[in-house]
């Protein structure tokens, strides 16, 4: 329990972090304001400000420091670190190539035609071009590139051929029309030059170390595959992702929109901007085994797209999981198990036990039993800001394993606790129209959801 303590204190720390990161940039904001208004009466004046025209919209655009100095100050946020060159690195080894200034990029929040109603400054810090968010946006969020994207790093589902295809094709067109450079993983290098030598350009990583710093590195993912390879291409960040444009060759396609056939016309308005982004928010969870002795004990924290579930495996048992918000008791899980989930994960395995749809800007954690021995134990929604805590009791029969969206399932025994909070990095996904639209063309599409013949109109009248 003092382990445990502790983690929930981590836990809470780490989202002071965010917050403590989210509260100096909105000081940076109003401190920006108040010179952009010094700035109004000098310059906007005479020479007007390319974001007023579109203030009817009333959108929010952020500008670059260059442009603070004749910025009207109406909406804008004029904090925006310039991006540090990185060295360019003469070694020829694709491993070793540093890719040229990270491209940087401003958020903006459209108030979607509600031109009266006062709109609320979200708090969403997108220093250095990583985004980080302490609380959700309730709006919807336009991605708009000051610098163009210039590195690329493609995520292929492996062992498909036509995936594979359009991998190639799609390294082609963006070397030779759009001169970006390209980044895939290690395997998809290696099939490519069994292919062909012109591919030497692609670049990789050596060893797992560098993945760590991927985020620093690329400025747009491309995903070519189903909802699996977004999930996989997101497991590979442990921190801030890039942009993520995910291309549908999968079977359902929930978080995949964009269409392979029209790739070239969708990477066009992508790298044009600005485009339309789903911050969806990610779970981080740390598993706190009983025999730890302190914090420094803790297995690295798991973030997860989807959802983690803790379940029976291979047990015959029922698994009995004591269950906490925060530091408040919530249930006993007897049953085949407990999924919390994320609100992109809303769809996925939580539907499937009888779980709500939830549109992803739902700033909530789903909790969601897997055959409950309880007719009464029904599906919860939770605030998105609570620490749960999932603990195996000493008295229960059977060990219990969690599993991060689908994957590297792991054993909890009598003792072991998961600790699960919303991790401060969420994977911006493109939007093929907007957040809204994509969901709801997505729960239509994907699952046929209420899809009824029509009563036809002959029949009996009130
Ligand atoms: N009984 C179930 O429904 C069940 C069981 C296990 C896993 N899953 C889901 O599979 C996910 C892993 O996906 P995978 O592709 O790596 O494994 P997978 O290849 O087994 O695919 C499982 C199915 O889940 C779909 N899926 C994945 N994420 C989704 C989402 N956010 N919304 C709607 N459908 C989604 C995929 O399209 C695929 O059809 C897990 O995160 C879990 O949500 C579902
Ligand atoms: N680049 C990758 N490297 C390793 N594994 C991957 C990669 N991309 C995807 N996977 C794994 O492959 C599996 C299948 O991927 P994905 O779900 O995208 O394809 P699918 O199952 O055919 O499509 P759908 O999920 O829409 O049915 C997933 O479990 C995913 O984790």
């Amino acid at each position: 329990m003092r382990t445990v303590a502790k983690a929930l204190r981590r836990v809470a720390e780490g989202k002071a972090a965010a917050q403590a990161e989210a509260a100096e940039w909105k000081r940076k904001y109003e401190l920006e304001r108040a010179r952009n208004q010094r700035y109004k009466s000098e310059e906007v004046a005479s020479e007007g400000c390319s974001c007023c025209s579109a203030s009817s919209s009333r959108q929010l655009v952020v500008h670059t420091e260059t442009e603070q100095a004749k910025c009207c100050g109406n909406h804008g946020i004029c904090s925006h670190e310039v991006l540090a060159d990185e060295v360019a690195n003469p070694n020829s080894d694709p491993a070793c190539k540093m890719v040229a200034r990270k491209a940087s990029f401003k958020l903006s929040w459209g108030c979607n035609g509600n031109k009266s109603g006062q709109h609320k400054h979200e708090v969403v810090s997108f220093e250095k071009g990583d985004i980080t968010t302490a609380e959700r946006s309730s709006k919807q969020i336009l991605l708009k590139w000051e610098s163009p994207p210039k590195t690329v790093f493609i995520v292929a589902k492996p062992n498909s051929t036509s995936v594979h295809a359009l991998c190639v094709e799609m390294i082609r067109w963006l070397k030779e029309h759009k001169k970006i450079d390209v980044l895939v993983e290690p395997r998809v290098r290696e099939e490519l030059l069994k292919e062909s030598f012109y591919f030497d350009f692609v670049q990789t990583w050596q060893d797992d170390e560098e993945i760590k710093h991927l985020h620093t590195k690329v400025d747009l993912v491309i995903t070519l595959g189903g909802d699996g390879t977004v999930l996989w291409a997101a497991s590979l960040f442990k921190g801030p992702v890039p942009p993520v444009v995910p291309f549908s060759l999968g079977s359902l396609g929930f978080l995949t929109p964009f269409q392979s056939e029209h790739y070239r016309e969708s990477l066009e308005a992508i790298l044009k901007g600005p485009f339309s982004i789903t911050l969806r928010h990610r779970l981080q969870c740390h598993v706190v085994r009983d025999s730890a002795k302190d914090e420094l004990e803790f297995e690295e924290p798991i973030l997860v797209l989807n959802e983690v579930t803790i379940d029976r495996g291979i047990s015959s048992y029922l698994t009995y999981l004591e269950c906490y918000c925060d530091s408040s008791f919530v249930t006993c899980v007897q049953g085949d198990g407990l999924i919390i989930s994320t609100t992109s994960g809303s769809t996925a395995y939580s539907l499937a036990a009888g779980g709500s749809m939830v549109h992803p800007q739902v700033p909530a954690i789903l909790f969601t039993p897997i055959c409950p021995h309880s007719l009464s134990f029904r599906p919860l929604i939770l605030p998105e800001y609570v620490a749960l805590r999932v603990q195996v009791p000493f008295n229960s029969r059977g060990q219990a394993w969690a599993s991060f969206d689908g994957k590297d399932r792991k054993q909890l025994s009598a003792g072991d606790a998961l600790i699960c909070s919303m991790a401060p990095w969420p994977v911006p996904t493109a939007c093929l129209v907007d957040s809204t639209t994509d969901f709801l063309r997505s729960i239509h599409e994907g699952l046929h959801w209420n899809l009824r013949k029509t009563q036809s109109f002959d029949g009996p009248r009130d």
